[in-house]
């Protein structure tokens, strides 16, 4: 029986011809791909429609990682042109490699990379010889009564256990925490007083103190210490180079490690580091002014042990990271569950159009009065709109916080902590929330300002329908943002919902267009709908518009003219005592603001 009776034999029945969009439903956070039949090179679907700028083509993703000669398919024994009997050893290892691309097939994994580690089943295939786990992590994984890894730990698990560098793409909510962080542990195995030798670093602080938290659960019993840098002031008592206590893991964003290297002498010293990974990779590769890239550059360079395991992952990938990767990382393996750059299939997607700014602080009236069921996450595009918004729902007397860049890092613990025992029931936040933080169970994800590109709506969707749990996301939107919806509709059409066409055969903005909005939110009239508090700059006005209201009154004239004058200057009056909305030109200020 050669390979091609064998594949016939296995497939009897199955038929590849038709085409699927939406996903079949996994229990952990996977999404749309697409059948492939066993011994095809996978093909890397990209989600339908990339005209985002930022975003990374799955197919030039593809090509870029062809071009290095890498394999994306289990060899198996070639058949040779004419029918030849196998040996016992060759139709076993064909059975294996069967069983591995069947394993990945039903789980939406895709590799690329030579001989590539294959998938596990269990956390306990790690026990075994090749992967040596130590006894005490397998102990505290299996603590978390976890069935079964998720896909994306099922493949990275093994890839970095054999210490492989890996560019990792999975939905959000998937594990992939769990999936670089048992390695590492694995790899350092007990704590040692050489300093640090595992560095982990994400976008926020709030997302770097979830995963401080998770690797102290899974270094339990190991006595490895992990470090999470949360004062710079306090950082030369505690990992200065005449501090005692030494550090194996560090955990923390780049500006703060950055700033660190940067002291005289440096406050960290990184030659030892033997593992380094970039959680949300592709947001802290990000170029330009107030990103990470620099920062990531200067760290990377003070990482000087050539032996160091590199690893990237995210939800989503863009080409800058995915060339840098290539470029620099030897031996890589690159793993993508389900379709790249798609939403998870475990949230329902709806678009609401509210008509007006005006109109979502109604429509969001509208949903409390029919009744939230919390926890609810609500993201708008600026701080100053968070905090606006925050007023006013605060009035209406629902359970209600806001975070923002602007609050003390004592406020915003809080209110994360809040927010994750049930004392806040709707929180308010900016894209500082809207990548990596794990809330367990919010139920609904409501989108108050549209987001500024596709890569921000999969990640803020993604705060919802986590671990496998149902969960629902509203987007409104209004007549200014139907530039970005056709994107939008496209990912809500690729991840299994229903769009109407109109949305989906909208004109296509440019990627130089689409790059732009993402950098720069669009301008929105205030939400704030109370009297504004008079300013200094009012009460100028104020007293100009009273003497030429006095002047009109004196000259007495009853002609049309006065009489329009009068009214025009009352109005003015009231607008600037915050009893009339403002006209639209001059309402709109607050919404470029930083984060
Ligand atoms: N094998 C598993 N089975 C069930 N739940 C799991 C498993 N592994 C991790 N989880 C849970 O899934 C949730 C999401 O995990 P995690 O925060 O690592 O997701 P993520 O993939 O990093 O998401 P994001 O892209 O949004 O950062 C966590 O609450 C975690 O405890």
């Amino acid at each position: 029986m050669d390979t091609y009776d064998i594949f016939k034999q296995l497939t009897a029945g199955v038929r590849f011809t038709k085409k699927r969009t939406a996903p079949p439903s996994k229990p952990i956070g996977v999404s749309a791909a697409k059948e492939t039949p066993p011994q095809q090179k996978p093909v890397i679907k990209p989600a339908e429609d990339s005209d985002s700028g930022e975003d990374c083509s799955a197919a030039d993703d593809f090509r870029l990682l062809a071009e290095t000669g890498t394999s994306t398919a289990e060899n198996a024994p070639k058949r040779k042109k004419a029918k030849k009997q196998l040996s016992k050893e060759q139709a076993e290892q064909l059975q294996r490699v069967e069983e591995i691309n069947a394993l990945r097939k039903q789980n939406l994994i895709t590799v690329l990379g030579k001989d590539v580690p294959a998938p596990i089943k269990l956390f306990d295939d790690l026990r075994t010889s090749e992967y040596k786990l130590l006894p005490r992590l397998l102990e505290n994984l299996s603590s978390y009564g976890f069935a079964q890894p998720t896909p994306i730990q099922m493949q990275a698990l093994p890839v970095l256990l054999k210490d492989r560098a890996l560019m990792a793409c999975a939905p959000t909510g998937s594990g992939k925490t769990l999936a670089f962080l048992t390695p590492i542990i694995n790899g350092l195995r007990c704590h040692k007083t050489t300093g640090l030798r595992a560095l982990v670093l994400a976008p926020t602080r709030e997302l770097a103190q979830q995963i401080y938290r998770e690797c102290g659960e899974l270094t339990k019993g190991t006595g490895l210490r992990t470090h999470f840098i949360s004062k710079v002031s306090e950082a030369k008592q505690q990992y200065g180079p005449e501090c005692k206590q030494k550090y194996d893991i560090l955990i923390s964003t780049p500006n703060r490690v950055r700033f660190l290297l940067q002291q005289q002498p440096p406050l960290l010293d990184f030659k030892s580091i033997e593992w380094l990974v970039l959680d949300e990779a592709d947001r802290l590769m990000e170029e330009g002014q107030n990103n990470f890239k620099e920062q990531l550059d200067d760290i990377y360079a003070a990482c000087t042990n050539p032996q160091k395991r590199v690893a990237f992952f995210s939800a989503t990938y863009t080409v800058p990271v995915a060339k840098w990767a290539l470029r620099h990382l030897k031996n890589l393996v690159r793993v993508t569950i389900g379709v790249q750059n798609s939403a998870t299939d475990t949230v329902k997607q709806e678009l609401l159009f509210v008509g007006s700014e005006s109109g979502k602080l109604l429509a969001v009236r509208e949903m409390v009065r029919q009744g939230l069921q919390p926890p609810v996450l609500v993201f708008v595009q600026s701080k100053e709109r968070a905090k606006q918004l925050f007023e006013e729902l605060l009035y209406d007397g629902i359970n209600v916080d806001v975070i923002h860049a602007e609050r003390t890092q004592h406020q915003r613990d809080n209110c994360v902590r809040a927010f994750r025992e049930g004392h806040i029931w709707v929180l308010i936040c900016t894209e500082l929330m809207g990548r990596g933080i794990d809330f367990k169970g919010v139920n609904l994800v409501i989108n108050y300002d549209f987001p500024p590109s596709k890569i921000s709506y999969i990640h803020r969707i993604g705060r919802t329908g986590r671990a496998g749990r149902p969960g629902r996301a509203v987007t409104f939107f209004t007549q200014d943002d139907t530039a970005n919806l056709r994107s939008i509709a496209q990912i809500i059409k690729n991840s299994g919902g229903e769009v109407p066409e109109y949305m989906l055969q909208m004109k296509k903005v440019s990627k130089s267009e689409a790059k732009m909005r993402s950098k720069k939110p669009l301008d929105r009239e205030d939400i704030t709908t109370k009297i504004r508090p008079e300013t200094p700059k009012n009460s100028v006005k104020l007293q100009k518009i009273d003497k030429a209201e006095k002047v009109l009154k004196r000259k007495g004239n009853t002609d049309k003219n006065s009489i329009n004058k009068a009214k025009k200057l009352g109005k003015m009056k009231e607008q600037l005592k915050g009893k009339a909305p403002l006209a639209k030109g001059k309402a709109k200020k607050s919404n470029n603001a930083s984060k």
